[in-house]
């Protein structure tokens, strides 16, 4: 299902308004670049759309139950446990049984560029394979929302485009995947951009 805002506004108590009168609608299939100044309120919206702050004014008209994912700057993993198992997990909780959770896990390794890792544990991965490991995980765990705050922040540009180079992957039928960024190299691996900017009312006066 998308994730509609409808006339969406927020400002923390009496501070400017971040952004306002926001009409946009985030559909499944896509994988939507939230881009904006800094300050402007993308971590905050991504909030918004994971039902952890209340906006200001305004809607977020989605299924109720909606399972929303969250992949974060710095990748967090389990240091002595294997890449394949931090994919494979997922899958188990999703109820697969184990060999096809091993199967469906190799399969996304390779998707996104780390087959050849599968068996290293997640402390001897580099930066890159760390995040892009995240990134496999959290589809794995086949969420209805995808938000993903700054991929690429914490690595050098040559990394980060190794990331960038799977954010297409990223894009499933059934979700609605989100990815707040400055890199405007992770910006043009997006199929969709959404400006923040756009809607500051600063910007307007
Ligand atoms: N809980 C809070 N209470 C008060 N102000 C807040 C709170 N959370 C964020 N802010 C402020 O709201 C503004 C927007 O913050 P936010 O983190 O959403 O911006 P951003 O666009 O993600 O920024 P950046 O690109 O630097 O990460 C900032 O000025 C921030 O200090």
């Amino acid at each position: 299902m998308p994730v509609e805002l409808t006339a969406l506004g927020h400002r923390f108590g009496s501070e400017p308004w971040l952004f306002r009168a926001m009409d946009f609608t985030f559909r499944e299939g896509a994988v939507y670049a939230l881009t904006g100044p800094s300050g402007s309120g993308k971590s905050t919206l991504l909030g918004i759309l994971a039902g952890w702050i209340a906006p200001t004014e305004g809607s977020v008209v989605t299924r109720r139950d909606r399972s929303a994912t969250w992949v974060f700057q710095n990748p967090h993993g389990v240091p002595g446990r294997s890449a394949l198992d931090h994919v494979a997990l997922p899958r188990l909780a999703r109820g697969a049984a184990p060999d096809v959770a091993d199967e469906e896990a190799r399969h996304l390794l390779d998707r996104f560029a780390l087959g050849h890792v599968a068996s290293r544990e997640f402390r001897a991965l580099s930066g890159g394979e760390a995040q892009r490991l995240m990134l496999a995980r959290a589809i794995a765990s086949d969420p209805e929302i995808l938000l993903i705050d700054e991929p690429t922040a914490q690595l050098d540009p040559t990394t980060g485009d190794t990331v960038n180079a799977v954010i297409g992957e990223l894009s499933r039928d059934d979700t609605v995947v989100i990815v707040a960024t400055h890199d405007t190299r992770t910006r043009d691996a997006c199929s969709a951009v959404l400006d923040l900017g756009r809607f500051s009312p600063q910007v307007e006066e």
